[in-house]
This record gives C-alpha cells, sequence and structure tokens, in this order.
C-alpha cells in the first residue's frame, strides 16, 4: 500500500476499512526503515493514524500541515510520496529527518528548534488574510513537549487575537524524551482524566476539541472535520502513545526510543551503545562533582537522559531541574540559582542555546551569575542536518563579556574543564565538545603558560593551534606537514575564550599561524586570535580553517567535515597552499585542495 501512495489524494480515496492495514503497514516499515539508518522512531510510530487522519480531512499543501519540531514527519514523508527516500534516511543526498522545502511542496517549515509551528501558522494566515486571499485553514501540529517552550504560547496568545482558522493539533503522549513536566502537563494529565473542567485554550478564548483517541482514525478525523469547518482557532487534543506498536520502543523507559542510532530491530539493541561518548564522560564527571559540591546544581531544558545527567538525577535528584523545553528561562532560572548561592550547571545541545544568546548576556553575564554551561554536541552533528550542527557557539559566546569558554581535546581535559569551570565563582563559563565516541586521551608534550603543545618539531614554521576535538586532526596533519618538510608546531589552548596571551607569544616564534576549529569562521577563534595578534603587535600572518558560513548538509559527522575541508590531509594541502600564496614555501608535490573542500577554501582565502 505505501508504495502506491504518490500523493495525499490516494490517502483520501482510500476506503476507511483499509487505513488500519495501512498504519500497519507504515508501522512495520518505519521499523524497518529507522532501525537500519538511525532516526526518530518514537514520535513517529506514534503519529501513523493522526497523520493519515490529518491528510485524509486538510486539503494538503493549500491547507498547509506544519510539524513542530520536525523529528515526527515521517509519516507525513511517506503519505506525500516519498517512501523510496527512506533508504537514505538522514544520509548524505538522502531524504532529511525532518520536513524540507526542497523535498515536497507539503513541507512547508523546515525549523527542527521546538515550538515554533505555532508562530509560523499565526503568521501564514495573517498573510492570507492581508494578501485576501480566501481564508482557509492553516494546520501546526505540535507536541505536548513543544508547547512546553515560551513561544508556543506567545503563538497562543495571538491566535487567540486573531480569530483566524488555525487548527492547533495537540500530540499529547504525554512525553518530551521523558516525561513532560509542569503544570501544564499536569493539565493535559486532568484534560485526559476528565478532571478538568475547562481548558486553558478556552479560557484563553481559542476553542478545544477533545480529548480524542489518536489512534482512531475515524475519531480523529471527526474532530478534525468539525475544526475544519469551524473557521477559527481551534485546538484538537489528540491523546497518542510514544513508539506506539514497537514494545521496545513502547516499554523504553528513558525515552521511549525517541531517536535512534543504527538498531537491531529484533532486539532493540543500539549500535552505539557499545562506544563510549563525551556525554558518557561528562555524566560520569558531573556525578562526582556534585558528590563533592553540594551547591552543584544541573539544569536541562527536556533533555535530561540525551544530555548525560540521567546518572546525575538519578543520585541528585532534589538538584536537577527539568525545566522542560524552555532554553530561555533555563538561562535565566540558572541565574536565579546563581544569586541564590548556588553553582548551576545547564547542560543544553550547543544549537539549542542560540535560543537564550540574550539571557546569557543580559541575565547571566551582566549580573556576573557564575553558571556553567555545557554544550553538547557542539560542532559538526551530521546526521540532523543544517539546524542541528552546533556551529554558532563560538561566535555568538565570543561576544559575552566575561564568559570563559573551554574546549576540551579528549576525555581527561573534558574532565579538568568541568572541574575547572565549576571552580570559577565570578562569572559565567561554557564548555563545548561534540556528538559521539571520545577517542583516546591525547598527552601533551609540554606546556607553556597554560597552552598544551601536542607536537613539535624542531625550528617550526607553522602553529596550528586547535581548537577542542580538532585537536587529532591537527596532530595527524602535523605528522604528514613534517613529512614534507614543514616543520610544525600544534598548540591546544583548551579555553579559548579569553585567548591566552601565550598563544600571541608561541605565534611570534613562527612564520604562520593556523588555527582548525568546527566552527563558523566569523566570529570563531580564529578570528578572535587574529585580533589578539595584531592588537599584541604580532604581525604573522593566520590563517584560520573552520566551517563555512552556510547551512550544512546532512551527513555522517565524518562526511561534513570532509566536505568542510576538516580533515588532515586537507588542512596540510590548505597549510601548503597558504604558505605558497604567502611566498614562504612553494610545495608543488601538495596537490590543490580536493574539490568537495574548494567552495571553502575559496571562502578560506577571501
Ligand atoms: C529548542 C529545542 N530544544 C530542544 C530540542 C530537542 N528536542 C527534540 S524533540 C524534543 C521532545 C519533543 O517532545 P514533544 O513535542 O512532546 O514531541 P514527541 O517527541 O513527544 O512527539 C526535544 C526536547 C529541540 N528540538 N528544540
Ligand atoms: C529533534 C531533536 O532535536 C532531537 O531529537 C535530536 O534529533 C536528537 O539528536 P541526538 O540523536 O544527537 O541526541
Ligand atoms: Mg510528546
Amino acid at each position: 500500500m505505501i508504495e502506491r501512495i504518490r500523493s495525499p489524494l490516494d490517502v483520501r480515496a482510500m476506503p476507511p476499512e483499509d487505513l488500519p492495514t495501512l498504519a500497519g503497514e507504515i508501522r512495520d516499515f518505519l521499523v524497518d526503515r529507522v532501525c537500519r539508518s538511525g532516526g526518530h522512531l518514537g514520535p513517529n510510530l506514534g503519529v501513523v493514524e493522526l497523520s493519515i487522519a490529518l491528510h485524509r480531512v486538510f486539503d494538503s499543501p493549500a491547507e498547509p500541515i506544519m510539524w513542530d519540531t520536525g523529528h515526527q514527519a515521517y509519516v507525513h514523508k511517506l503519505l506525500t510520496g516519498r517512501a523510496a527516500g527512506f533508504d537514505r534516511l538522514r544520509r548524505r543526498g538522502g531524504l532529511s529527518g525532518y520536513p524540507s522545502q526542497a523535498e515536497s511542496e507539503h513541507d512547508v517549515i523546515e525549523n527542527s528548534h521546538a515550538s515554533t509551528a505555532l508562530s509560523y501558522a499565526d503568521g501564514i494566515a495573517k498573510a492570507a488574510r492581508v494578501s485576501g486571499r480566501q481564508p482557509r485553514p492553516v494546520v501546526a501540529v505540535v507536541g505536548d513537549g513543544a508547547l512546553t517552550g515560551g513561544m508556543a504560547w506567545e503563538a497562543l496568545n495571538n491566535i487567540a487575537a486573531s480569530r483566524l482558522p488555525v487548527v492547533v493539533v495537540l500530540n499529547d503522549n504525554g512525553r518530551s524524551y521523558a516525561l513532560t513536566i509542569g503544570g501544564l502537563a499536569d493539565h493535559l494529565s486532568a484534560l485526559r482524566g476528565g478532571r478538568a473542567h475547562r481548558s486553558l485554550f478556552e479560557e484563553l478564548g481559542i476553542r478545544y476539541l477533545g480529548p480524542v483517541d489518536g489512534h482512531d482514525i475515524a475519531a480523529v478525523e471527526s474532530a478534525l472535520r468539525t475544526a475544519r469547518e469551524s473557521g477559527g482557532p481551534v485546538v484538537v487534543h489528540c491523546l497518542t502513545t510514544k513508539g506506539r506498536g514497537y514494545g521496545h520502543a513502547e516499554r523504553h523507559e528513558l525515552d521511549r526510543h525517541h531517536a535512534v542510532p543504527v538498531t537491531d530491530p529484533a532486539t532493540g539493541r543500539q549500535a552505539a551503545q557499545r562506544r563510549r561518548s563525551w556525554t558518557d564522560v561528562f555524566a560520569d564527571e558531573i556525578v562526582r562533582i556534585g558528590a563533592e559540591r553540594p551547591d552543584v546544581v544541573a539544569v536541562s531544558a527536556a533533555m535530561v537522559e540525551p544530555a548525560g545527567l540521567h546518572p546525575f538525577q538519578q543520585r541528585f535528584p532534589e538538584r536537577l531541574f527539568d525545566v522542560g523545553i524552555a532554553e530561555q528561562h533555563a538561562v535565566t532560572s540558572a541565574a536565579g540559582l546563581a544569586l541564590g548561592g548556588l553553582h548551576p550547571v545547564v547542560c543544553v545541545y550547543s544549537t539549542f542555546l542560540t535560543r537564550a544568546l540574550d539571557q546569557v548576556l543580559m541575565d547571566v553575564a551582566l549580573h556576573r551569575c557564575p553558571v556553567t554551561f555545557v554544550l553538547d554536541r557542539a560542532g559538526v552533528t551530521g546526521d540532523d542536518g543544517p539546524s542541528h550542527n552546533g556551529m554558532w557557539d563560538l561566535s555568538i559566546l565570543n561576544v559575552v563579556p566575561g564568559l570563559a569558554m573551554a574546549a576540551p581535546r579528549d576525555g581527561r581535559t573534558l574532565r579538568a574543564a568541568l572541574r575547572e569551570a565549576v571552580a570559577i565563582d565570578d562569572g559565567p563559563t561554557a564548555i563545548r565538545y561534540p556528538k559521539g565516541a571520545v577517542g583516546p586521551d591525547l598527552p601533551a608534550v609540554d606546556t607553556v603558560n597554560g597552552v598544551d603543545i601536542l607536537h613539535r618539531d624542531t625550528d617550526p614554521d607553522v602553529l596550528l593551534v586547535s581548537v577542542g576535538a580538532m585537536a587529532d586532526t591537527c596532530v595527524r596533519a602535523a605528522r604528514l606537514l613534517s613529512e614534507h618538510g614543514i616543520a610544525t608546531t600544534v598548540a591546544d589552548p583548551r579555553w579559548i575564550k579569553p585567548v591566552n596571551p601565550a598563544l600571541t607569544g608561541l605565534a611570534a616564534g613562527h612564520t604562520l599561524v593556523v588555527t582548525v576549529e568546527d566552527c563558523g569562521r566569523s566570529g570563531g577563534f580564529g578570528s578572535a586570535l587574529t585580533l589578539a595578534l595584531r592588537d599584541a603587535g604580532v604581525t604573522v600572518p593566520i590563517h584560520c580553517i573552520g566551517l563555512p558560513q552556510r547551512f550544512l548538509d546532512q551527513g555522517l559527522r565524518a562526511e561534513v567535515l570532509e566536505e568542510c575541508g576538516l580533515t588532515p590531509q586537507q588542512i596540510v594541502r590548505n597549510v601548503a597552499g597558504t604558505m605558497t600564496r604567502l611566498g614562504t614555501r612553494n610545495h608543488p608535490e601538495l596537490e590543490p585542495i580536493g574539490v568537495l573542500a574548494a567552495a571553502t577554501m575559496r571562502e578560506t582565502l577571501s
């Protein structure tokens, strides 16, 4: 059945009695394909019937269906004719794990940061009115977790005021990753159990329909048809089960298989479990620190387990605050915790801190609050696509006065940085580290005023300054450079903001400085060091290698790094090319940088 679906018209043409069979096929298909590629399994298994009903009732794309966060749009993709793409889900050049405008006219928005769909819907409905177009419903599907984000409530406030036909489909599975928290979750639970007399939505002036069994296609269709006809703002409250129909997900205590790596579908065993990750290192160390320091508390924006705070939560439940998908609140609430005498550790994915820059700046830094930001998934994350790369943290945090930032290169330096950060009591600190497995510890051969020297040739020409996890790549590049007669020093400052003055001293003893970071080049470490060198009157040329200032396509982390010119071989060619350009050395034996990295190279040299 799935392969016969070319568009939602085919779904609408199906007799209702065939729909349970279609739903069953979709579930089997999802388990098979998502286990093979990795991806968002639990959320999608929960919206099979809901997605079918939505596409039978609304005339997408004229009546757009938008998915908040977008991680639960796989079924929507199947119903809009993209089954074949699932063979390369989240792979390079393959189907995106989120809605994608390039893939389909049915994908209107592709932002995968949560709590935005209602605002998009509000704007699209207003645009139709201002343009004099016939009013048609605009649909936003939002999870109970995404509804804990402040933006969702800012949007509801406006949707209520505009009286426009915005249909909010609340996909309530009671969970974000873990159980959704707070007064809102309690209210939804009361609505579910028939214990609430009136919904919060009605209090705001928005019609409320439900609760509806989200796995009963006929019941959901009926509620959606009523909403469609109503002509004004409506919330349709659908109750669903995350992981529905796949026992390993339904029984998974921590997250119902929210996002799985490659997984054996029969056993539910996940491939990535075998390798120790950066997150694991953090998870262990924060528990040790917690045992020594009763003032250390942890704050999570609905990502306790994936960000490594689950052991801390188990050990110190009263010192772990899950605030919901509310990064802005997390940051300012942490400022409050600090003002109250504690040392909060706010643990978020790097990409989600972007949302709370103002709070970091004004509420934490201006008040010199001792808050430590732990930025997991910094740099290239890869298969989640452009929105999830943690490539902006350095650029945005570089502007924050008084904030010190570390980029550990391995497990040992991560543990050390965390201890150093929580020891700082007069201002904020941040630590960034990437997604995935952590490599073996990289020992320093020397330390110069806090800067670790990882490799040192005699009479070096080039000072290669590595940022965080790029250290291993830089050491490999240095060995290759040595083989080509280019003597190199590799320095790892560990603390990358403020720039350690020892680096300017080191730089002066070389003919070229090259910085390597898995971060956007604009405003990153390289540009900060450039300023520091010039301010110190050091005129040695500096060349900055980093991520190009554009949204990076999905792919494996290694593939994306290669595309951006961040492999050892590419760094060698880049360094040699720069030396030739500067007239320092000519290395014709080193071919120009590879085709894939040419764009980065052009940007780098311009
Ligand atoms: C701003 C932001 N913070 C955190 C996340 C990470 N995240 C992705 S999905 C999710 C939970 C979503 O819960 P819900 O909306 O209820 O959807 P469900 O997965 O339960 O279907 C979180 C925290 C995100 N995408 N955006
Ligand atoms: C949708 C979302 O933002 C998260 O679910 C994210 O995709 C998880 O990424 P990890 O797999 O790196 O934990
Ligand atoms: Mg949910």
